[in-house]
């Protein structure tokens, strides 16, 4: 390309990345201001989206001819958008950029935005500009696993799988973890099945672990969870690739020996009180209930008598 025509061809682009990053749109102005056109490039805000507390949220998928934005405009632009935001007492700024346009984050981190989160197809930045130390919340801390205890009542028999991929093959529960927008019990149900073929159907909730820096958790925290099962088929065809054995054991055996985890004993201990003594003593249950936002969510606590659900005072 000759030099004039590298010349005006930059001057569209800036001016086009001038009109689709700096123009002061209405339905995207944070800030409300009546820039003009001419001024130099990064003197005008960048469009974005005022949230409840008070921080400005920009979507640079939501800006035409992206493309052909160029990076050293980019920054320029955000850097005197980020001073008016900070004059005009933002909070904080949050950043989401597509996957493709990546190269706009090395610009935005220069100006102190960091990594709030990334997802498989994006990312989002965040940069505190309120007083003090930041107030925005982390993103997600834990990760969540479900194992099933699935529990014979006719045969006392409880189903126990050894873990091809440990270094131990103690006795354990089958289970793994939950995937995004699944229940708990559901994980539960699915994770059994494939792991050793058997169907069963939720019961109840027994017991909640959390346990730090969790080597399998990229170094988040770990949920563990284990629920109560009721099988309705027996056969087992377990999952070779996870698994190296998997039986119906005795639960006084499971509750005897020593090949298994503190967990899994702890927990077959509880099955056990709970087969004897009655399993509403061990159970958590869980209830559908409305939320108010007009959404569902599964609450599990320890039943509450009919007549406590509609009783209104002590006496
Ligand atoms: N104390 C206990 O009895 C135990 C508790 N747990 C808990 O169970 C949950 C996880 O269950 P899992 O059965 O481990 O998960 P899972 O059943 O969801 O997945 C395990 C399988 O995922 C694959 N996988 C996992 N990480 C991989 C990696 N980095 N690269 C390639 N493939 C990989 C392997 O095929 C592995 O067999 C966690 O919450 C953990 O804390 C797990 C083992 C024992
Ligand atoms: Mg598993």
């Amino acid at each position: 390309m000759p030099p004039l025509l590298r010349g005006s061809y930059r001057r569209v682009v800036l001016a086009l990345a001038r009109r689709v990053v700096l123009g002061a749109g209405p339905r995207w102005s944070a800030g409300g201001s009546s820039c003009a056109r001419d001024s130099p490039l990064g003197a005008e805000e960048l469009r974005g989206e005022l949230d409840r507390f008070g921080g400005v949220s920009v979507r640079l998928g939501r800006l035409d001819a992206l493309d052909r934005l160029d990076p050293v405009a980019f920054q320029r632009a955000l850097q005197a958008a980020v001073q008016k935001w900070r004059s005009e007492g933002r909070v904080a700024v949050w950043l989401h950029i597509p996957i493709l346009q990546s190269r706009f984050i090395a610009p935005a981190a220069s100006l102190g935005f960091c990594f709030h989160h990334a997802e498989s197809d994006s990312s989002m930045l965040s940069l505190w500009l309120g007083d003090g130390p930041s107030r925005l919340p982390g993103y997600a801390t834990h990760q969540v696993g479900v194992a099933g205890a699935v529990f014979d009542e006719n045969t006392r028999k409880i189903l126990v799988v050894q873990d091809r991929n440990k270094l131990k093959n103690m006795w354990k529960f089958p289970g793994g973890l939950s995937e995004p927008g699944e229940d708990i019990g559901d994980t539960a149900v699915r994770e059994v099945f494939e792991e050793t073929g058997i169907k069963s159907e939720f019961r109840s909730l027994l017991s909640i672990r959390q346990q730090h820096t969790h080597p399998g958790a990229f170094g988040k925290s770990d949920m563990y969870i284990i629920c109560r099962l009721k099988p309705y088929s027996f056969t087992i065809n377990f999952c070779q690739r996870e698994c190296l054995k998997c039986e119906w054991m005795n639960l006084s055996d499971l509750v005897k020996t020593k090949n298994t985890t503190p967990i899994t004993s702890r927990v077959a201990r509880l099955l056990l009180y709970g087969y004897k003594e009655g399993f509403d003593k061990i159970d958590l249950t869980m209830e559908e209930l409305p939320a108010v936002t007009g959404l569902f969510y599964k609450l599990y606590h320890k039943k509450l008598p009919d007549n406590y659900k509609t009783m209104t005072g002590m006496d």
